[in-house]
Formats: C-alpha cells, structure tokens, sequence
C-alpha cells in the first residue's frame, strides 16, 4: 500500500532542507533535487510545499524531466484532502525582509 498524504500534510515540507511537491496527485520529495535543478532552486521552492501539476505542466517538461520524478516518489495525494495555504520558504523570506526595514 502506498503512503498517502493529504495537502497539509504536503505543506509542511516547504523548506530547501525539506521539501515535498505534488504533481498529478503524486507526492515527491524533491528535497535531494533542489539543487539539480536545471530551472533552479528558487522555483521549486516556490512552487514547492503544494500541487505544482500545472506550473509543472505550462514549463513543457520534457518526457526525461518526467521520468526523473519516479526517483523521489513517496506517495499518494489523498484525493479526499483539500488544498491549504502554503507559505513557501520564499514568501517567508521576503515577509521577514519587509519587517526588517520597519
Ligand atoms: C520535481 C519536479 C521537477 C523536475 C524533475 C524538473 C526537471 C526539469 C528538467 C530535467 C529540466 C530541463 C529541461 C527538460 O528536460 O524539460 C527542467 C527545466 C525547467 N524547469 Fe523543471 N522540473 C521540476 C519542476 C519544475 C517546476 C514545478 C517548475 C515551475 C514552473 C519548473 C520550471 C522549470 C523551468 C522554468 C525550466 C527551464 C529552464 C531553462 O531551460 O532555462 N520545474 N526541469
């Protein structure tokens, strides 16, 4: 049986140190990619911590870029689980610069 994972659950590993994604109801830990990226780290942090299926999608990944998710596959979306808020490590930096200026 395959681990399932719900959107908050998912939304927890939002950091560069820890971060999941979700892509066509998929749950991968990517955290071991980040830096492989070849679209870099920033957008996958970005994008990270949810469902990316569509950003994912629009870029035209190629069939090589798909294939690579089979290696940092851990489970399922519970298709019951509805998506949450997600603060990605990116939108937490940038909030913590704005109070810094104040
Ligand atoms: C874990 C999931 C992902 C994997 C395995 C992955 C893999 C790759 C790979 C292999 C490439 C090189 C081109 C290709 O083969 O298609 C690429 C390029 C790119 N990816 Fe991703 N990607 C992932 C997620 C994302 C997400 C969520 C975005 C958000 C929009 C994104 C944005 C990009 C961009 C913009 C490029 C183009 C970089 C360039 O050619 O300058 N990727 N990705």
């Amino acid at each position: 049986m395959a681990q399932i994972y719900t959107h908050e659950d998912v939304s927890k590993h939002n950091t560069r140190d820890d971060l999941y994604m979700i892509i066509d109801n998929k749950v991968y830990d990517i955290t071991k990619f980040v830096d492989e990226h070849p679209g870099g780290d920033e957008i996958l942090i970005e994008e990270g911590a949810k469902d990316a299926s569509g950003p994912f999608d629009d870029v035209g990944h190629s069939p090589d870029a798909r294939q690579m998710l089979v290696k940092y596959y851990v489970g399922e979306l519970d298709p019951e689980s509805k998506p949450v808020v997600v603060q990605s490590a990116n939108t937490l930096k940038t909030v913590n610069d704005g109070a810094a200026g104040k």
